[in-house]
């Protein structure tokens, strides 16, 4: 799973790809009740690669009866938490046995470079799930420091039936870090993967059920936001919405709860996310190795990239020229080649959307596109904060530099955004660093690199970032599972007082 194959082997699995062609319902391939259909395409030709149901309303009704049988009879949440883990640890070796083909398919659908898709996305997700399999039968329940004459349990209960709305930037890998801990707490799911990049869920979907997670738990429903991820939002019998993407959708799914049943709604959404670069920084290199993987892995698609360089003065023209020459160890091509460490955008439309960026600023490198599907890594200097380039999430490979005078200033213009998701700060000065740590508005701060942590970490924002609960980590388990008090009073039984 870790070591990459030549292109030619990546063609040929790509050939024989047996892609699917229906939603996945109570552990069976499922069509539309309208028979619509809606087209899949491939990022790097604009091919269309399969036809997958359209989905609305009515078949989001059913996916939720079905998950709604499976959380009633207890077929998942009853079983003993060391045969639930079992069944998790199988899902994870399925995929791991699959994870070329499941490489192949998610760089394909979505443009990811099969470089990521196999090095990182494929050897994330089956981390996450076999970590979450591991948590089940390690996490103990409390009980709390009451009187002498009581028992008061706190017991944490599954949510019930929940819907997963999810990106298509890392479609499997945010699959992963929803339904491990959401399959741990011993919940049924309705999954919505993004239109964009449905297959590798459906995959993911029958290798579940092969697995033994039994039917009905993990449902895929398949079409776009408006005609399921709205009725996901609004189902009266889904008690919690975990999502992933846009603020702007973000925002809808509070509506939809406050409009609905007030269901649980967890929210991880965009960031503009500030690296501060100060002068006393010595391993220059390093330095800009961190920040070229920070702004232009996965296109910058990615919540968490870096897209603003808060640069002290005194280090600027320095840093940047290693910066140009880690850059240009990024080439841009066809992702199905592991060479290509950037591929295409994952849409004509997202294309349309970074590139209307590429004139914000006086671009100091890149700034080209090709095909009308890829732009290079790109670097552009921008006179304040107040740019747009600066303030907006592009999502896209073009990194905003902004030059201050000094710390203070520069963790003021960092902090001057409403979102609050992921900050970096490169500094020697141990003091600087923990006061950076500490004042920076973000639910994650990286010190002297790039990251999002790992598996152990809590992934998630402040601000407009999200709120609700975090992805990865045993606090992962809180979004899937509500807390019950049992409150056992001593006095009032028959039995004569020891
Ligand atoms: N935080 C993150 O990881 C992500 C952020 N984004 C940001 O969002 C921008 C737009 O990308 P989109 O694909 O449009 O993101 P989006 O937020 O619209 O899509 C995310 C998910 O929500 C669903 N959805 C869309 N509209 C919906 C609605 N009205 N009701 C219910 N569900 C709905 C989508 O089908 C998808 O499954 C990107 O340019 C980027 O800035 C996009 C994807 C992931
Ligand atoms: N970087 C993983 C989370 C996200 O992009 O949504």
């Amino acid at each position: 799973m870790t070591t990459l194959l030549t292109k030619e082997a990546y063609y040929q699995i790509a050939e024989k790809l047996v892609l699917p062609s229906k939603s996945f319902i109570n552990g069976q391939p499922y069509s539309a009740k309208s028979g619509k259909l809606f087209q899949t395409t491939n990022p790097a030709t604009g091919e269309v690669l399969a036809s997958l149901p359209a989905c609305s309303a009515e078949d989001v009704d059913y996916a939720v009866s079905c998950a709604k049988a499976a959380w009633k009879d207890g077929r998942w949440s009853k079983q003993h938490p060391a045969s639930r883990k079992q069944v998790l640890i199988k899902l994870a070796e399925l995929i791991e046995a699959n994870a070329t083909e499941l490489a192949v398919m998610e760089s394909l659908d979505s443009g990811k470079t099969i470089y990521d898709c196999q090095l990182v996305d494929l050897h994330e997700t089956v981390n996450c799930l076999r970590w979450h399999a591991e948590a089940i039968d390690k996490i103990y329940d409390q009980v709390s420091p009451a009187s002498n004459n009581h028992l008061a349990m706190v017991v944490r209960e599954p949510v019930g039936v929940v819907g997963l709305v999810l990106p298509w930037n890392f479609p499997l890998l945010m699959m992963a870090w929803k339904i491990g801990p959401a399959l741990a707490a011993g919940c049924t799911l309705v999954i919505k993967p993004a239109a964009e990049t449905s297959l590798t869920a459906i995959r993911v979907a029958e290798l579940a059920l092969e697995a033994g997670v039994p039917a009905g738990v993990l449902n895929i429903v398949t079409g776009s936001g408006r005609e399921v991820g709205e009725p996901i939002g609004r189902h009266m019998d889904i008690d919690a919405v975990s999502f992933t993407g846009s603020t702007e959708t973000g925002r809808r799914f509070l509506q939809y709860s406050a409009e609905s049943n007030l269901k649980e709604v967890v929210l991880e959404m965009g960031g503009k996310n500030p690296c501060v670069v100060m002068d006393d920084v010595k391993n220059i290199d390093a330095v800009a190795q961190h920040i070229v993987n920070g702004a232009f892995w996965n296109m910058g698609e990615n919540c968490s990239a870096i897209s603003r360089l808060i640069v002290h003065k005194d280090i600027k023209d320095k840093l940047l020229e290693k910066v140009y020459g880690y850059a240009d160890e990024w080439k841009v091509g066809d992702p199905l080649d592991p060479q290509f460490r950037v591929g295409p955008l994952v849409s004509k439309s997202h294309y349309e959307k970074v590139s209307s960026y590429l004139d914000d600023g006086k671009v100091l490198y890149g700034g080209k596109t090709h095909d009308g599907r890829y732009v290079e890594p790109t670097i552009i200097d921008v006179p304040s904060n107040s740019a747009k380039s600066a303030k907006e999430e592009i999502f896209g490979p073009i990194l905003v530099v902004i030059t201050v005078d000094s710390f203070k200033e520069a963790i003021e213009i960092a902090n001057e955004t409403v979102y609050g998701l992921a900050a970096s700060v490169f500094t020697d000065n141990g003091t600087r660093a923990m006061r950076a740590a500490r004042a920076l508005r973000a639910g994650t701060v990286t010190v002297n690199s790039f990251g999002e942590g790992d598996i152990t970490t809590p992934f998630g924002g402040f601000g407009q970032s999200g709120f609700g609960g975090r992805d990865n980590s045993v606090h992962a388990h809180d979004q899937y599972t509500q807390l019950k008090t049992i409150w056992l009073d001593l006095n009032t039984s028959e039995e004569e007082e020891v």
